[in-house]
């Protein structure tokens, strides 16, 4: 492909993008893929050339552009105009450039968005969301069931170990981390120093018995059973049939035998997990939320929200936020995480909580987890007690 080529194969991709965050469709990186599954012509070297583009367009324009065009004219205006020359050059270069042409201007996030932000983070707010949308490192989780991390770094070229977790360490980024001896034999697994700290802040003992309310695909399931030295029960539930599918090849090449998969029904989660109704010494709720904490990975997911999706997130992490509380057995601690950093998705949730149940306590402050100050994904970590 040329530049010109390259550009208006960028244009086409924004395109998608834009519809996709507007709509509810998949991921850029989705799309990328797709994108390119059906253009066979294009070789290494372009696909990464035009991915790069259209990730650097998305993550320089704060509002969601109108079309593909107007974003990548706006984009390039800000940070390479030398390529605008390109427009109209033939060939399969973008039409020419029309005189007052609409073009995105440049930003972080989107106005509510950033007030929003702006309440959380004052002055600091624009640096906070700037280190959001620099691209995510590749960090790794130690198996304590397999090995230590002293074990393992030898093993992976470049690493080094994160003080935010034991287990934690980063290795460079865009190694295929799938085709490392450590990953296949179950030593390592991906996974974010954040979610690691998460993980360890409900404070699992080996024999317990542990509920994982929104497991996913297992990510901090596995955390947890390590933690727990693969001795107990671990009740990993989700509603989402495709992600819970992915868990059982993930525990068993982690040598994981503690854990139930259990896929629930949404509205009728309570009756689904009847057995664990105050038995339960600790509860984990990675709640769903709107992911403003992993802009770094998924830089359009902030033209994906707007003021009525979140509220249905703030209302669904409330719903099971109250059901994880009734799962608790007097004695035992439930922690709420979600990774973003809008105040009413984290801390307000649980104070609200611990208003509407007197019969648990907080247990420290909101551990407030950002890609400024921690070099990880932005969390939410809070933990409470259930006192009687
Ligand atoms: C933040 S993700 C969990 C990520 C996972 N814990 C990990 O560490 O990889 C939130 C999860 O909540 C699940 N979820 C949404 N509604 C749910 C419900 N009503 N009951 C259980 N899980 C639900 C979603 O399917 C999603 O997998």
């Amino acid at each position: 492909m040329t530049p010109a080529a390259r550009l208006a194969a960028a244009i086409e991709i924004l395109d998608l993008v834009i519809a996709a965050a507007r709509d509810g469709g998949a991921a850029a990186d989705t799309i990328v893929q797709r994108y390119f599954s059906t253009r066979r012509y294009a070789g290494g070297g372009d696909r990464r050339g035009v991915r790069a583009l259209a990730f650097a367009a998305i993550r320089s324009l704060g509002e969601r552009p109108e079309t593909g065009r107007a974003a990548l004219i706006g984009h390039l205006r800000a940070h390479e105009p030398e390529l605008l020359a390109l427009f109209g050059s033939g060939g399969h270069a973008p039409a020419a450039l029309e005189p007052g042409e609409a073009e995105a201007a440049a930003g972080l996030a989107p106005a509510w968005l950033m007030e929003k932000l702006g309440r959380r983070f004052g002055e600091a707010t624009e640096g906070q969301v700037a280190a959001l949308l620099e691209r995510a490192p590749l960090d790794l989780r130690v198996n304590r069931l397999k090995g230590t991390r002293e074990e393992v770094l030898p093993m992976l070229e470049g690493a080094e170990g994160l003080d935010l977790h034991e287990d934690a360490l980063r290795i460079e980024s865009g190694v295929n981390v799938e085709a490392l001896a450590p990953f296949q034999d179950g030593l390592v697994e991906v996974q974010d120093a954040g979610s690691q700290r998460a993980s360890a802040a409900l404070a699992v003992q080996p024999g317990e018995t542990v509920l994982d309310l929104c497991a996913g695909a297992g990510g901090k399931t596995l955390a947890l059973a390590a933690a727990m030295a693969n001795e107990g029960r671990l009740v990993a539930s989700d509603s989402d049939r495709g992600r819970l599918s992915a868990m059982p090849a993930r525990l068993a090449r982690a040598g994981v035998t503690i854990v139930e998969p259990r896929l629930l029904d949404g509205g009728r989660e309570a009756e689904m997990l009847a057995d664990l109704e105050g038995a339960c010494d600790a509860v984990m709720v990675d709640a769903p939320c709107s992911g403003s904490g992993t802009w770094r990975r998924n830089p359009e997911a902030r033209w994906r929200l707007t003021p009525v999706r979140l509220a249905r997130l703030i209302e669904e992490q409330a719903r099971l936020l109250a059901l994880a509380a009734t799962m608790v057995r007097p004695g035992g601690r439930l922690t709420y995480v979600v990774c973003s950093l809008l105040p009413e998705e984290g801390s307000a949730q649980v104070a609200a909580l611990l208003a509407a149940r007197p019969d648990f306590k907080g247990l420290g402050e909101e551990v407030l987890l950002t890609p400024q100050q921690h070099g990880c994904d932005g969390f939410s970590i809070t933990s409470v007690l259930r006192i009687s």
